[in-house]
């Protein structure tokens, strides 16, 4: 018998978070609904065209093509380790067709193996023989691509392997019953992601109730909110939701599934530093004393909560979750242990996972605590999470402002925004040294972060963005203004940072 790789496909039709601004001012203002229907007509068309283009290329080297249709990002990566025959796994490689938050034109392809997604150099690669195999290419390599991928390209629902793992993870964690959720409401909201499997697909068959889940249908046009579980608007979406029904638990997912967050039943966000908070406490349980590697969003009171409270160790690391995966992951390598990678964003990764940030499976640990508290007999709905994060200190005031840096302005003198973000980081940081009223963070791994007026503050280059973001946390908001006006101080000289936002801020108080 032949053997040949497979490489499993999965589409999403459109995502777009942070830039679903940016878009809406793409979009005519007087759209109509005809023109909404054309819009997703050729969304569709161009998320199919790269599917098929994907598949005749793999199938025209020579390889076995699986379609799963729409997916998660996570259990794209899963089909690469999951042991299943019967739906052709474990697959060889995995490709996710996603826009991630860019606009819903921009998709992308992300690459998967068994050792995890692939990173810049393999991507670079990857894109290097592209363009070679594209000069080379000919009409004849072209008509024998078609008839490759017309014969081999396979259909499976790896959905259902993928969604049966994460009821049997619940239900074992419950001492082997059939519904540990029986009884408990959960009210799910995709956003009109990928999420919306998570209901009936996972919930259901564990015995919650889900009525009055939201936005379950994928529809790359967001029409109800950005799904993003550090948007505003979409914790509003989903904490009505949880009131309207009355319901002990919401849960949201972004639009790939690849990060999540919750509700308790009096409304209270268990997302940013709170949802770190609880995973940490669920981990430590498990793991004690193990380190937690986050992003560098994160606050002062979660350190004092996992070292003080939970008897862990906080690695606050850089932004980005292969960030702070990779560094948990040669954490372990160098002899600490840590078992728990989580950003601010809501990607959280475990190594009981395999370092897979799936939101999904984030949702399972917390789904996982409701079920084993049920089992032994403790009441009270979601109140065992919410206990769990029982004194996490938060602050009064926590902003954010990205402040742009204009990249055609000639203050840059032809040099890159990352170079003229690192000058402005550079100047942050002197004038940091000789305020008497701030502390530089002893520790720190990007950007400025400094201790003063009871609060702190971090400006640090955007990962991808020519931005630099600005996170203020304080007690109270005059003593953000004071934080606020000593960056924008530092941060005046520099003519090509739009630093109006923080302006704004500062002078409203
Ligand atoms: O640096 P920023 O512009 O805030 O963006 C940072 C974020 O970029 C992407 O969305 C990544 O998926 C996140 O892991 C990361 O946190």
């Amino acid at each position: 018998m032949s053997f040949s790789p497979s490489i499993s496909l999965s589409i999403i039709l459109c995502v777009c978070e942070r830039r679903e601004e940016k878009r809406r001012e793409e979009t005519d203002p007087s759209c109509c609904c005809a023109c909404e229907r054309e819009t997703k007509r050729r969304q569709t068309y161009r998320v199919v065209a790269v599917r098929d283009a994907v598949s005749r290329g793999i199938a025209g080297a020579g390889l076995d093509v699986i379609q799963y249709g729409l997916a998660s990002t996570p259990a794209m990566f899963n089909s690469t380790i999951t042991e299943d025959h019967d739906f052709l796994c474990p697959v060889d490689g995995s490709i996710m067709i996603t826009a991630s938050h860019l606009p819903y034109n921009r998709n992308g392809l992300k690459f998967f193996t068994n050792a995890g997604g692939l990173g810049k150099a393999d991507i670079k690669d990857i894109l290097e023989r592209a363009a070679n195999i594209y000069n080379n290419f000919t009409i004849e390599s072209l008509k024998d691509a078609e008839r490759k991928a017309s014969s081999s390209v396979k259909r499976v629902d790896y959905m259902g392997v993928y969604t049966s793992d994460l009821v049997a993870a619940v239900r074992k964690a419950a001492g082997n019953i059939e519904k540990p959720l029986e009884g408990f409401h959960i009210v799910v909201d995709a956003g009109n992601g990928a999420g919306g499997f998570f209901a009936a697909k996972v919930l259901e068959p564990l015995g919650a109730i889900t009525t009055g889940s939201q936005f379950l249908e994928p529809d790359g046009l967001f029409p109800n909110h950005i799904p993003n579980p550090e948007d505003k608007a979409a914790m509003k979406a989903i904490t009505q939701s949880v009131f309207d029904n009355k319901a002990d638990l919401g849960i949201i997912f972004d639009t790939d599934v690849d990060r999540s967050a919750a509700v308790d039943s009096s409304g209270r966000e268990l997302n940013r530093n709170r949802l770190i908070a609880l995973m940490s406490a669920i981990v430590l349980e498990e793991h004690p004393g193990t380190t937690i590697v986050t992003d560098s969003v994160t606050s002062d009171g979660l350190t004092t909560f996992i070292e003080k409270k939970l008897g862990g160790k906080h690695h606050r690391f850089k932004r980005g979750y292969k960030n702070v995966i990779d560094e948990a992951i040669r954490l372990n390598s160098v002899g600490e242990e840590s078992h728990l990678a989580i950003e601010t964003s809501g990607h959280g990764a475990l190594k009981e996972n395999r370092w897979l940030d799936d939101g999904a499976y984030l949702m399972v640990k917390l789904l996982n605590k409701l079920a084993s508290a049920r089992a032994s007999g403790v009441g009270g709905g979601s109140k065992v999470l919410i206990d769990l994060v029982d004194g996490l200190e938060e602050p009064a005031v926590a902003v954010e402002f990205r402040l742009k840096i204009d990249q055609s302005h000639p203050d840059l003198k032809g040099g890159s925004f990352r170079d003229y973000g690192e000058a402005v980081l550079k100047h942050l940081e002197n004038v940091t040294d000789t305020d008497p009223k701030l502390q530089k963070a002893p520790v720190n791994y990007e950007g400025v972060r400094a201790s003063g007026y009871g609060g702190w503050f971090l400006l640090r280059l955007s990962l991808h963005d020519p931005v630099l973001p600005l996170n203020i946390e304080a007690p109270s908001n005059d003593d953000a203004v004071k934080l606020g006006l000593a960056v924008l101080a530092a941060v005046k000289g520099f003519p090509a940072l739009d630093a109006s936002a923080l302006d704004k801020f500062v002078r409203a108080s």
